[in-house]
């Protein structure tokens, strides 16, 4: 079997994918600039190349001497408010970045490449339930730079017949490897999970609850998060369907069902034992109300089975990487 390249396989998401790629036997190689990511996120025995995916001739260098023949693409930036402030980094380090991957893998006969999209492609959908047949309506340059990414994917895709893509649309991540091997490390991250985590622990005075006047029933906003290693599991779906001669797919990745903030918060008060401190803020600019996936297809279409769909697991697992 080839060998998977993990771009950014030091970050968070993708070091769970190399545990799952290396649960399932595979051989797996990581590109990391460590920008964000942290070598002791991967076991020392994967091999590590430090660098940007976007220096094509040492890129191109590795998929040969490697003999990569799936490349999964994490690597990028995610902060979304940072993305509104720096718009030409994202456009840079998320769409042109990968651009340079993509023609790297088209000049050295790489034919399948997973790509880390993400539901704020959507933006603010008009339906509770998200399908893949929503329209695609970004509201940051984060969700535009990832939505040019699989345009570009599309493209190549019907230009290149040996070239097939999966991009997997991720709604919110969160939790961490119940071995405690891997959990978030990003530096800045504004994730909800990790935030009541840290709070819980006295790394921050307060959790903020940002607006609580939203037509839900407790007023705060509806996320469908999603545990970080059943997410992995996800990818390695999608390599298999890829290497049985699967055609390309655009999938959402969730559970299907959504949690408020103050269930969240809730859920780390539970994991924690104490109610952690929190306070009722103005609504973030930007924020949907409701973000649920329709992830009929992933199921249907990869036969992926989630098996950690529960939400005070999540938290436990997240509070435990927290804690270490
Ligand atoms: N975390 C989420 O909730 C979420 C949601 C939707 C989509 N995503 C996508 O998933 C992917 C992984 O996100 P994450 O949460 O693990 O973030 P992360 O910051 O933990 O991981 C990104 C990794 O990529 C590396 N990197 C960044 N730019 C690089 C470059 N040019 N060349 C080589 N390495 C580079 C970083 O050092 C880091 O290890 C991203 O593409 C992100 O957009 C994340
Ligand atoms: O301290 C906080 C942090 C968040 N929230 C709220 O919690 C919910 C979830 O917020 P997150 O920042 O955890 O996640 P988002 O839904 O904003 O965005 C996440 O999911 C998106 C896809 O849906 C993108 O992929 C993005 O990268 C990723 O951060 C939102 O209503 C937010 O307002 C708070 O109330 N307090």
């Amino acid at each position: 079997m080839d060998t998977v390249l993990v771009t950014g396989g030091a970050g968070y998401i993708g070091s769970h994918a190399v545990l799952a790629l290396r649960a399932a036997g595979r051989a797996v190689v990581v590109l990391d600039d460590l920008s964000t990511g942290d070598r002791n996120l991967i076991p020392a025995d994967v091999p590590m190349i430090v660098g940007d995916v976007a220096d094509t001739d040492r890129t191109g260098a590795l998929l040969r001497d490697h003999r990569i023949g799936t490349v999964m693409h994490f690597a990028g930036s995610i902060i979304v408010p940072e993305s509104v402030a720096d718009p030409l980094k994202y456009y840079r380090n998320n769409t042109a970045a990968s651009r340079s991957l993509i023609e790297t893998c088209i000049k050295t006969g790489v034919g399948r490449f997973i790509f880390s999209s993400t539901a704020a492609v959507y933006g603010n959908p008009p339906t509770r339930m998200v399908t893949e047949q929503t329209p695609v309506a970004p509201v940051s340059p984060y969700g535009w730079s990832k939505l040019m990414t699989e345009q570009m994917l599309a493209d190549v895709a019907a230009a290149h017949q040996a070239f097939r893509y999966i991009a997997l649309r991720y709604f919110n991540v969160a939790g961490a490897d119940p071995q405690g091997r891997a959990g978030q490390v990003t530096p800045n991250a504004t994730h909800l999970i990790k935030l009541a985590c840290e709070t819980a622990l006295g790394r921050r005075k307060v959790l903020n609850i940002f607006g609580s006047d939203y037509p839900t029933p407790d007023g705060t906003c509806i996320r469908d998060y999603i545990h970080v290693s059943d997410l992995a599991d996800a990818h390695v779906c999608a390599l298999n369907h890829l290497e049985k001669g699967g055609n390309s797919l655009v999938l959402n990745c969730g559970y299907g069902r959504g949690y408020s903030v103050r269930q969240v918060a809730e859920a780390v008060d539970r994991a924690a034992g104490r109610p952690l401190p929190k306070v009722e803020a103005p609504r973030r600019i930007g924020d949907p109300v409701e973000l649920v996936a329709d992830s009929t297809r992933l199921r249907d279409l990869l036969g992926w089975r989630p098996r950690v769909d529960d939400l005070d697991l999540i938290v436990s697992h997240a509070l435990a990487w927290e804690r270490r």
